[in-house]
């Protein structure tokens, strides 16, 4: 395999795993991207920053979107090189936005830009080698592919596929300040949890594929969930709270991620924000009103 091109651009989405009851499976892509420029050098590796995570990630080998485009070159026998990377991010780190999917994802997908037979870093081989570094392919699934989409293990390998997502549904999304790492989240779940709890998020599971799909309104009780959100509630108590809050007001809200950042399936106004108290926290919470994006990562 061999490099024939010496820059590419690459835009990747934001995404939000679970979605309520599908924990470590149902993911959604939205309209908030980052945007990197690779070059291949004879140098050394150098990354600038702007946006997200400026100041704050490595600006060497170490970066995740280095690393992942090195693990895409690797897999193919591609040669490595310097890399000169220019990344400008719109993604917050660690609030439950799929930022560090959405690296992996970048850095693959400039692998793929790079080398002289893309084909051999098709989208299956490229959610199985991000899933890898993220452990769970939820977020990698909607940030490659686009849309919301299903993502399981088969194996060790990770598959994944779309739900055409109707288009009624619009999305709310408010990010908190504060920021939760995922490993620290992962770690405030339990080891075990009970037969009927299981039961009831297969069944929620189950009715959010429609209710993405066909029938938007079975969305409150589509994302109804008794496997994460409240088990991880003191590392994120405001989050809870405002789940609560929107879910009583009859705005069908979940966790975004490992959160702290809350999704909503539908697009709140300013008097919606009112009535929980949020109107005026701009300080606090960032509302957002994305699209659901459908093309996932691109070579620009
Ligand atoms: N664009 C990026 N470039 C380099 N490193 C990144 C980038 N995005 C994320 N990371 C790394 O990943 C970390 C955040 O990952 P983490 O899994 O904790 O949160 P998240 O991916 O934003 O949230 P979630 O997985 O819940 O959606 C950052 O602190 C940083 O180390
Ligand atoms: N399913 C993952 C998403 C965050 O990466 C979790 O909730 O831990």
């Amino acid at each position: 395999m061999r490099l024939v091109r010496d820059e590419v651009r690459v835009r990747v989405p934001a995404t939000s795993a679970n979605l309520g009851p599908g924990f470590d499976a149902f993911g959604l892509a939205h309209t908030v991207h980052d945007q990197v420029r690779v070059r291949a050098t004879t140098g050394a590796t150098e990354v600038r920053v702007i946006g997200e995570g400026a100041g704050e990630v490595s600006d060497g080998d170490d970066h995740l979107v280095v690393r992942a485009l090195r693990a895409g070159l690797e897999h193919v026998g591609a040669p490595q090189a310097g890399f000169s990377l220019d990344c400008e991010n719109a993604i917050p780190h660690g609030r439950g936005l799929g930022s560090s999917a959405g690296a992996v994802v970048a850095g693959l997908v400039a692998a793929r830009g790079l080398i002289s037979e893309p084909e051999a870093l098709d989208d299956q081989v490229l959610l199985e080698l991000a899933t890898e570094f993220e452990g769970h392919p939820d977020n990698a699934a909607p940030a490659l592919l686009g849309g919301a989409t299903v993502a399981w293990m088969q194996g060790r390998a990770a598959r994944a596929a779309r739900i055409e997502v109707n288009p009624q549904i619009a999305l709310t999304v408010l990010i908190p300040t504060e920021r939760l790492p995922t490993k620290r989240a992962r770690a405030a779940l339990p080891a075990t949890i009970s037969h009927a709890d299981a039961a009831f998020n297969a069944g929620r599971a189950g009715l959010l594929t429609l209710a993405l799909s066909t029938r938007p309104d079975l969305l409150m009780a589509a994302t109804e969930d008794r496997l994460h959100q409240t088990q991880r509630a003191d590392a994120m108590m405001a989050t809870i709270a405002l789940v609560g809050r929107l879910r009583e007001a009859g705005h069908p809200a979940v966790v975004s991620g490992a959160g702290p950042t809350v999704l909503v399936f539908s697009e709140l106004e300013h008097r919606d924000l009112e009535a929980v108290g949020l109107a005026g926290a701009g300080e606090t919470w960032t509302v957002r009103r994305p699209t659901i994006d459908t093309a996932g990562a691109q070579l620009l």
